[in-house]
């Protein structure tokens, strides 16, 4: 089976795909009497005609090497998720390619990382590696299903990199 080697996740690698949320670096703004570091404004957010909504995912966590037979995607909203834990996850993505996913890519998150996808990518769904699966996802909320699948004709096998 065709193979995937995850690589670490980083903003530039993931700049193509969507936003990587860190206190990597130092915070825009100090807030409340200095005690606070905020770290502002980190993700392109887009609810096409929506509204913004607030759901928590509790996911099963899968494990490595991991079989990925579908990719999706969703053409009228982004969508982040943000882990409640500070477990590591697993994070695929692929370019759009004539309308289509090309080669996918697979990241691993650092501890506390979350990351915002932009409208339309294609991504695996929701990967956690380690329970709790808890995360907190900002989406669109709106009419239609705003999600379209993509399964593999041959699967891909994540392995670690
Ligand atoms: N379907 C859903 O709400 N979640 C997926 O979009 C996902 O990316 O996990
Ligand atoms: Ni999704």
């Amino acid at each position: 089976m065709r193979e995937i080697a995850t690589a670490p996740l980083t903003p530039d690698a993931f700049a193509p795909f969507g936003d990587v949320l860190d206190t990597s670096g130092a915070p825009e703004k100090l807030i409340n009497q200095g005690l606070c570091g905020r770290y502002h404004d980190r993700a392109r957010l887009d609810f096409g005609g929506g509204r913004a909504g607030i759901s928590l995912f509790d996911a099963k966590p899968r494990s490595l090497p991991y079989r990925l037979d579908m990719v999706e995607r969703h053409p009228e909203g982004s969508q982040a998720f943000l882990p409640m834990s500070e477990h590591p996850f697993l994070v695929i993505v692929a370019p759009d390619v004539g309308d289509r996913p090309g080669t996918p890519r697979a990241f691993v998150t650092a501890p506390g990382q979350g990351i915002n996808l932009h409208r339309g990518t294609w991504h695996g769904v929701l990967t956690p590696l380690h329970a709790p699966g808890l995360f907190a996802v900002v989406d669109r909320i709106g009419d239609g299903s705003n999600l379209e699948e993509h399964w593999f004709g041959e699967p891909w096998m994540v392995v670690e990199g």
